[in-house]
């Protein structure tokens, strides 16, 4: 079972799905594409940003396992990454062509809004590069209509553009229908000659409504855009050429705005980054200190601890980041003793742990510190001691402060992320900046097992009702099935294929990842005063 191998087999399964994904629609799409004068996706990306610097890819792994019905859609046909481009950080969204045709598929919308977010939530400059059949015409009912469907993306070019976001596009191969749209409401549309086209209807499709017999470079090509319509600003006779353009367009734009976020130099960890695959236990059941985790991510491997002897299933710590000041929130996995001499599990959110989480991280928008959430929990503590000392209103506390917090979030899901501690840690649905899974993670309402147990009890009690016995054959098969089930659901690449994180990381990346996560959140100033509501005592 996954959460049974090692680290070093878990991190070697991350690399094989990883090179996987990145041959696209495969060798023989990628030949054609080629055959075409034209480069991929991901070479496109890789001319595009500063020579030798770091990308951060979203979503590699979206769409992973799914419309297999169709051929499969790796990447969801679309590879976004966070880069440097000319010296400045950039979104970039680039069909992926060789993926049948670049089109549109469900995932894909949600990859592209996601693109989108990060960028007005940064306010970051993006670059389309495109290369798209428009809706995966098969699906169209799961991708057109809907407020977070293709819609919207054309929506958000409106808005982004209205806030200011500097939005170039290059059309380097299809660009029809709807998706149109996209190129046209960017600040500057190129277009490569011989292989990008746009246009409303392609030729098909004229045939068929008006009779028109129609090529595409006549109907849409760069001359006719460039020479008779005006639609596109300039063109360029091939991919490079049309990169560099970008390049140097993006070279012109004037300095972002500062949110001011804290930042000094940069000290590198004590601990070294790897001994994290030596912290993180084999069997994920077993107990382990987050502390030394946290060490290996630190600036010097320092943490001023925020109440270190009260709360202690939950670890707050103030911190730098490759510079960056950082409050951290991390779930400790160890045995911890109360206060009041009581013995607590790792990785449960008891009511002390609770309220001095909120509490800090009131404390963090106060100062205006970024934070970062570090997920191994389980869960709220659960029984009649902890309702009777009022555990709702406790996790209420943070699930406001966290839902009202006005500085940028970071969260990692280290190990288990399961229950109400996924929400009250910063997952998916609060707003992070960016989310990842280290490859031990897990993601559900509960285990496989507890929530076999659960069924299996209510399911026992329904028949019951009805005067019947469960038999051990049918108990045996319930515990199997939704074991099953959920354990394939738990999987981390289950997670990233729905885009529920932005990706699974090697665990080392981690730091990297906060560091270039907050140089573009800084880029965005705290424009709402912090305001937390109501909140429970
Ligand atoms: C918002 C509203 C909209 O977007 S309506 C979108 C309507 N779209 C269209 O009419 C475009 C239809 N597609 C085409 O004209 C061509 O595929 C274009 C884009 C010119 C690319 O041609 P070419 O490079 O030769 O690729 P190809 O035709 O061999 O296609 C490769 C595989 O992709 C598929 N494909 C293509 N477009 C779509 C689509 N929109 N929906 C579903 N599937 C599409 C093709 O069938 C082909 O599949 P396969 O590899 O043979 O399995």
């Amino acid at each position: 079972m996954a959460h049974q191998q090692t680290i070093s087999q878990l991190l070697e399964t991350l690399h094989r799905k990883y090179d996987e994904v990145k041959m696209g629609g495969g060798t023989k799409k990628i030949q054609t594409q080629h055959q075409k004068g034209k480069l991929t996706a991901r070479e496109r990306i890789d001319y595009l940003v500063d020579d030798g610097s770091w990308f951060l890819e979203i979503g590699a792994f979206a769409a992973d396992h799914m419309y297999e019905e169709e051929g499969g859609c790796p990447s969801a046909g679309v590879v976004v990454v966070v880069g440097y481009v000319a010296g400045r950080q950039c979104v970039i969204v680039a069909n992926d062509a060789t993926v049948k045709a670049g089109a549109w598929f469900p995932l894909a919308a949600k990859k592209n809004l996601r693109a989108q977010e990060i960028a007005m939530e940064n306010r970051l400059p993006v670059i389309y590069l495109v290369d798209s059949a428009g809706v995966y015409l098969p699906m169209q009912a799961e991708v057109f209509a809907d407020k977070e469907h293709f819609g919207r993306i054309f929506r958000n070019n409106a808005r982004m553009s209205s806030m200011g976001i500097v939005q170039i596009s290059a059309i380097m191969g299809s660009c029809v229908a709807g998706g149109a749209y996209l190129p046209v409401m960017s600040d500057e549309a190129f277009i490569v000659e011989g292989t990008g086209s746009v246009y409303l209807a392609g030729p098909y499709l004229v045939k068929s409504s008006i009779g028109e017999d129609i090529d595409s470079e006549t109907l849409g090509g760069a001359t006719m855009h460039c020479e008779i319509s005006g639609v596109t600003d300039n063109k360029f006779p091939d991919d490079k050429s049309c990169l560099d353009a970008i390049k140097r367009y993006i070279d012109k734009i004037g300095q972002p705005a500062s949110a001011g976020f804290n930042r000094t130099i940069a000290v590198t960890p004590a601990r070294l980054p790897e001994e994290i695959y030596d912290i993180l236990p084999v069997d994920r059941l077993k107990p382990y200190d987050m502390r030394p985790i946290l060490e290996c991510i630190t600036d010097a491997s320092e943490l001023d601890e925020y109440k270190p002897d009260y709360g202690k299933t939950i670890i707050c710590a103030y911190a730098r980041v490759d510079g960056w000041a950082v409050g951290i929130v991390a779930n400790q996995r160890t045995m911890v003793k109360s206060g009041k001499g009581e013995m607590q599990m790792g990785g449960v959110i008891y009511g002390e742990s609770s309220d001095k989480a909120a509490r800090f991280i009131m404390n963090c928008n106060q100062k205006k510190i970024p934070l970062v959430f570090f997920q191994d929990v389980t869960g709220f503590m659960v029984g009649s001691r902890a309702e009777q000392g009022g555990i709702i209103k406790d996790g209420a506390k943070m699930v406001s402060a966290v839902a009202n917090s006005v500085v940028p979030k970071f969260t990692f899901i280290v190990g288990n992320s399961y229950g109400a501690g996924n929400y009250a840690m910063c997952g998916k649905a609060y707003d992070p900046r960016l989310i990842f899974a280290w490859p031990t993670a897990q993601m559900a309402v509960m285990s496989g097992a507890s929530a076999a147990k659960t069924l299996l009890q209510i399911q026992t009690a329904a028949l019951k009702a009805k005067g019947e016995m469960i038999t051990a054959e049918t108990e045996k098969q319930i515990l199997e099935d939704i074991s099953a089930k959920y354990n394939q659901e738990l999987s981390p690449y289950y997670a990233a294929a729905r885009l529920w994180v932005d990706g699974i990381i090697d665990p080392t990346d981690t730091r990297r990842i906060i560091s270039a996560g907050i140089e573009a959140a800084n880029q965005a100033p705290v424009e709402k005063p912090f305001n937390v509501g109501v909140i429970q005592v």
